[in-house]
C-alpha cells in the first residue's frame, strides 16, 4: 500500500484527487504543497499528490517552482477533477454578518463573482488550503466568519453550507499530479503526456522560437507552456512545457535530445498517461516507423549501401 503525502488537512480537493488516483493509498496530509513534496523527496512518503493548474486561473505557481528548483521528482499520473465550492460557516451565521472569509487563493480567484455580489464588504484572506480554512473557521474563537471549501470539508469540520455551487463557472476543472522520486517510467499507453522544465543559459533573440522549433519539426503538439521568473532580475525566465506523447516515442525523444543540445538545462519531469485519454496527433513523417525507416536509410548511406 503506497503512502502518499498530499495538501491537507482532510477534506481538501487534493485529498479527493488522491482518493481517485489511488484508492488504496495510505494518506499523509501535509500543511502545504512544499511540505507534501518534501515528504516524497525525503522518503517520509512514497510519493505525493499536488494541484498543478486549474482551468480558470492557470498554474499553481508553488507547484511549478517546486518542480523546477527542488530535488528532482517524476510525475507518474495526472487527474482532472471538476471542483464545486461552498460557503461554509458555524451554525447560526448568516451571510449579511460575514465580515472575514478564509480560503485557498485558487478558490478566491474562482469565486470572484459570488464574493463581490454576496459579500461585497467582506475581507477575504488566503489560507494554506480550503480544508485548513474550514478547520480554522470551526474553532469557536476563530477570527473568520466563513470558509470557502468543498461541501465535504464542511461536513467534516461541523460547518453548515450557506451557499453551494458558488464558483464563477460550473465547469471548472483542476489538474492534479502524482509524483514520486525518480525511478522507472510508466509504460507508454498511446495517450500520454510529457512534462519538462527548460532553463536557458544563453539569452538571445529567437531563443524561445528555437526551443519551439524542436517540438514543431518533430510534430510534437504542446498542451501547456508557462514562463516563470528565475529570480535573477526582471526579464529572466525559465519555461515549463507539457506536450503530447511519451519519451519512448521517437518524435518526443528526438525533441528532448534537440532541446538538450541547444538549452542550458532540461529537467525531465515524466511521461505518464493522459487523464482525458486523448490520442496524440501524429503528423505525416513523425510516426515511430517513419523515424526508424529514416534512420535505416541514413545508415545505408553512411555504410556505402545506397
Ligand atoms: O485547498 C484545496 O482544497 C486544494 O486542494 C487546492 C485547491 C484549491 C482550490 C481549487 C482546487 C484545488
Amino acid at each position: 500500500m503506497p503512502r502518499l503525502a498530499y495538501l491537507g488537512p482532510e477534506g481538501t480537493f487534493t485529498e479527493e484527487a488522491l482518493r481517485l488516483l489511488d484508492p488504496n493509498a495510505e494518506r499523509l496530509p501535509r500543511a502545504t504543497v512544499s511540505a507534501a513534496l518534501t515528504a516524497a523527496r525525503t522518503g517520509d512518503a512514497d510519493g505525493a499528490v499536488v494541484p498543478l493548474e486549474n482551468s480558470i486561473e492557470g498554474a499553481i505557481t508553488t507547484t511549478l517552482d517546486e518542480f523546477a528548483w527542488g530535488e528532482p521528482l517524476l510525475i507518474t499520473a495526472e487527474l482532472l477533477l471538476p471542483v464545486q465550492f461552498s460557503l461554509l460557516a458555524r451554525p447560526g451565521t448568516e451571510i449579511p454578518h460575514i465580515k472575514r472569509v478564509y480560503t485557498h487563493p485558487a478558490a478566491i480567484t474562482q469565486c470572484r463573482a459570488f464574493i463581490s455580489r454576496e459579500l461585497p464588504d467582506a475581507v477575504v484572506v488566503s489560507a494554506p488550503s480550503t480544508a485548513a480554512a474550514a478547520q480554522e473557521v470551526s474553532l469557536p474563537g476563530s477570527p473568520y466568519d466563513a470558509a470557502i471549501a468543498a461541501r465535504i470539508a464542511g461536513e467534516h469540520y461541523g460547518l453548515v453550507e450557506l451557499a453551494g455551487g458558488i464558483g464563477d463557472r460550473s465547469d471548472t476543472v483542476t489538474r492534479f499530479v502524482k509524483v514520486s522520486r525518480p525511478g522507472p517510467l510508466p509504460a507508454p499507453t498511446g495517450s500520454d503526456r510529457t512534462t519538462l522544465v527548460v532553463f536557458l543559459t544563453d539569452d538571445h533573440p529567437g531563443a524561445l522560437l528555437e526551443m519551439l522549433t524542436e517540438f514543431s519539426v518533430r510534430g510534437v503538439n504542446l498542451t501547456r507552456i508557462e514562463s516563470r521568473p528565475t529570480g535573477d532580475g526582471i526579464g529572466r525566465y525559465f519555461f515549463h512545457f507539457d506536450f503530447e506523447g511519451h519519451v519512448a516515442d521517437a518524435r518526443v525523444g528526438e525533441a528532448l535530445a534537440g532541446l538538450h543540445r541547444i538549452c542550458g538545462e532540461v529537467r525531465f519531469m515524466g511521461s505518464y498517461p493522459r487523464a482525458d485519454g486523448v490520442a496524440p496527433q501524429i503528423k505525416r513523417g513523425t510516426a515511430d516507423a517513419e523515424f526508424a525507416e529514416a534512420g535505416d536509410w541514413l545508415d545505408r548511406i553512411r555504410t556505402g549501401h545506397v
